[in-house]
């Protein structure tokens, strides 16, 4: 049991330190972790914000645990230098095309949902977002057009492959839940998305027993507020997924709540390897403050044990203990309350 931890930028070591404290609550055998360096954090030590040693660690590991990378000193650098291209380079080099964002209803949090708790109390969904390509990997620049004007531009690509794979992860996710499935494009404007539409309806012929509905993303955004019960597996691409999270999280109660799990195909001794961290960034509004959440995190942690380690008991123990804390009123200041991150932290380590 392997773990790197990469703490990153911001809040990302302040969450990242509770979610290491309730892991080693379960004193499991053979638990080695090992701290590495990205974002910001380590292009101020190293010059780069994804060092050569940070890679190896997370290549020699069974599981990464991350918390978040951003700092807004940093926003003037030259892009491949910026903190964000530590998330970017890890899933990219790791090959975690897989990237699962579950956004549940916590009972009793139904009034901290930005929707009517009435519509809040149905959510239950699992967005499959495609993490290695999309317009976030494509050719990009800035060039001076011949009339003088500047203009940045982004490539926008997805081969079929890259399509099939997550449209299975997808397929098999909704499998195992209520079997529903939406896929979420722009077909109606976008070649990109056409060629997504296409091949999901090929992989669907594998499961018939899986009732697949397509939309698009406008209105997927919509439907998300409108009624996000309607949802059980959605699946989409880099760009979509990443804003939809953030989205869904707000329809929970706070971003500070969703987990995600970065998967691809390199096996454990049981299970996936595996990049986990919380949806949500670097925070700099609040860091330094104490003030984050860090059930995200924590939840995340379970995430790995579930899917890197094959610790489901211990995974359903973590997100127990968050419900139960949730469910008795621990409310972090993203959820109206006072308690701290630390105190959070206590109080799942307190109900584990
Ligand atoms: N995977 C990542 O590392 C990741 C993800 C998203 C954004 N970022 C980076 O983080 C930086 C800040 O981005 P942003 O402000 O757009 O998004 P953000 O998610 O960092 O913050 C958005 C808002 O949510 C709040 N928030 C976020 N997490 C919280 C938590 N755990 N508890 C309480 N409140 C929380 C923040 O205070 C802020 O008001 C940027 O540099 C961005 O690129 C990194
Ligand atoms: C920091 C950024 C590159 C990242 C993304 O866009 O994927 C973040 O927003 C996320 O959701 O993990
Ligand atoms: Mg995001």
């Amino acid at each position: 049991m392997k773990i790197a931890i990469f703490p990153g930028d911001g809040i990302g070591p302040e969450v990242t330190r509770e979610a290491v404290r309730v892991l080693q609550a379960f004193d499991l055998p053979g638990m080695v972790l090992f701290e590495g360096d990205v974002g910001g954090a380590a292009y101020h030590r190293h010059g780069h914000p994804l060092p050569a040693e940070t890679l190896e660690m997370a290549r020699a590991a069974d599981a990464v645990l991350f918390g978040a990378v951003g700092d807004p000193a940093c926003d003037g650098l030259e892009r491949h230098l910026r903190p964000e291209q530590a998330i970017l380079g890890l899933r990219a080099e790791l090959g975690l095309f897989a990237n699962l964002r579950p956004a549940t209803t916590f009972p009793g949090l139904e009034a901290m949902s930005a929707l009517r708790p009435e519509i809040a109390r149905a959510i239950d969904l699992l967005i499959v977002r495609e993490l290695n390509g999309d317009v976030y990997f494509g050719d990009k620049g800035t060039r001076t057009l011949d009339d003088g004007r500047r203009q940045g531009w982004d490539m926008m690509a997805y081969a079929e492959d890259e399509v099939r794979r997550i449209t299975h992860v997808a397929f098999r996710a909704a499998r195992g839940r209520d079997r529903r499935l939406v896929s979420v494009d722009k077909a109606n404007v976008l070649e990109t998305s056409q060629l997504w539409r296409d091949v999901v309806n090929e992989v669907a012929a594998d499961y018939p027993e899986v009732a697949l509905e397509h939309m698009y993303v406008d209105n997927a955004a919509m439907q998300l507020v409108r009624d996000p019960g309607r949802f059980d597996v959605v699946v989409t691409g880099n760009l979509f997924g990443d804003i939809l999270s953030d989205q869904a999280s707000m329809c929970v109660g706070s971003i500070g709540l969703l987990a995600s799990a970065s998967l691809g195909e390199r096996r454990t001794a049981h299970g996936t390897f595996g990049l986990y961290e919380p949806i949500h960034g670097s925070a700099p509004d609040i860091a330094g403050k104490g003030r984050a959440n860090p059930m995200a995190t924590i939840l995340s942690a379970a995430m790995m044990l579930r899917h890197s380690f094959g610790r489901e008991a211990e995974a359903v123990r973590i997100e127990a203990a968050v419900a139960k804390a949730l469910a008795e009123g621990v409310r972090g200041a993203d959820l109206g309350g006072d308690a701290g991150t630390e105190a959070v932290g206590d109080a799942v380590l307190e109900r584990l």
